[in-house]
C-alpha cells in the first residue's frame, strides 16, 4: 500500500501534484500572523453550528464563521449562510490573496480549530455556487495542522501535508471534483488554529 506524501522528512517533498495544489509557506510573517489571530478573537463571529448525522444532532467539530459580498449566500450541508460583511483584516488578507492567485474572491469560511479535537472530516468543496474546478485558497494561522488530500475512487492515492502558520495553499485543478480532504483530529495535545478558505460564489 504506497502512501504518497509531501514529505521527504521535512520541508516539501518534489511530489507536490502542482496542478491541484500550490504551498506557500510564510506568505504571512509571524508578526502579521499573530496581529490576525489577536483580531479574530475580538471581531469574528464564530458560531457552533450543527450536523444532522444518522438521525442525531451532533456539533461541527470546530467553529466556523462565514463572510463576504452581501448578495453572496452559501447553501452548505441543507443549511443557508448569509455572510457576514468583510472586516478590515479579512479585506486586507484578502487583497494579498487575491493578488497572488489572480483572482477576486467575494467570499471567506473560518474555520476555529480550538484543539485536537478539532477536525474537519473528508469532504470536497463542489457545491454548484461554486462552480467546475474552483480555485479555493486556504490561509492558515496558529497551530501546525495535517492537512490530508485522497483521491474519491481510490483511497489509497493520499497526500498530505502539514500547514504552517501563516501559510496559503492555493487548490485547484480538479481537486474538488476527484478528490476530498480532512484535517483529521490529533491525540496530541495541539493549540488553537484558524483557517480561512477564499471562494467565489457564483
Ligand atoms: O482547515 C483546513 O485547512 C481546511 C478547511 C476546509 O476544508 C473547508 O473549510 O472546506
Ligand atoms: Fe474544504
Amino acid at each position: 500500500m504506497e502512501q504518497l506524501s509531501f514529505f521527504d522528512g521535512g520541508g516539501q517533498s518534489p511530489k507536490l501534484p502542482t496542478d491541484l495544489m500550490d504551498y506557500r509557506p510564510s506568505f504571512f510573517s509571524r508578526e502579521e500572523s499573530a496581529g490576525y489571530i489577536t483580531a479574530f478573537h475580538s471581531n469574528i463571529n464564530w458560531k457552533q453550528e450543527t450536523i444532522q448525522m444518522y438521525g442525531k444532532l451532533l456539533n461541527t467539530p470546530r467553529l466556523t464563521a462565514w463572510y463576504g459580498d452581501n448578495n453572496k449566500t452559501y447553501a452548505f450541508s441543507g443549511k443557508r449562510f448569509d455572510p457576514h460583511p468583510w472586516t478590515p483584516e479579512l479585506l486586507l488578507i484578502k487583497d494579498r490573496v487575491d493578488a497572488a492567485c489572480g483572482i477576486t474572491f467575494n467570499s471567506v469560511l473560518l474555520n476555529l480549530y480550538r484543539n485536537g479535537n478539532d477536525s474537519v472530516a473528508w469532504h470536497a468543496d463542489d457545491e454548484p455556487e461554486l462552480g467546475i474546478n474552483p480555485v479555493i485558497a486556504s490561509v492558515s494561522f496558529g497551530q501546525i495542522r495535517r492537512f490530508e488530500v485522497r483521491h474519491k475512487l481510490n483511497h489509497k492515492e493520499k497526500y498530505s501535508i502539514d500547514l504552517e502558520n501563516g501559510s496559503l495553499l492555493i487548490m485547484k485543478g480538479d481537486l474538488q471534483h476527484n478528490w476530498q480532504h480532512q484535517v483529521p483530529k490529533s491525540t496530541k495535545a495541539l493549540k488553537e488554529r484558524i483557517n480561512l478558505t477564499f471562494r467565489v460564489i457564483g
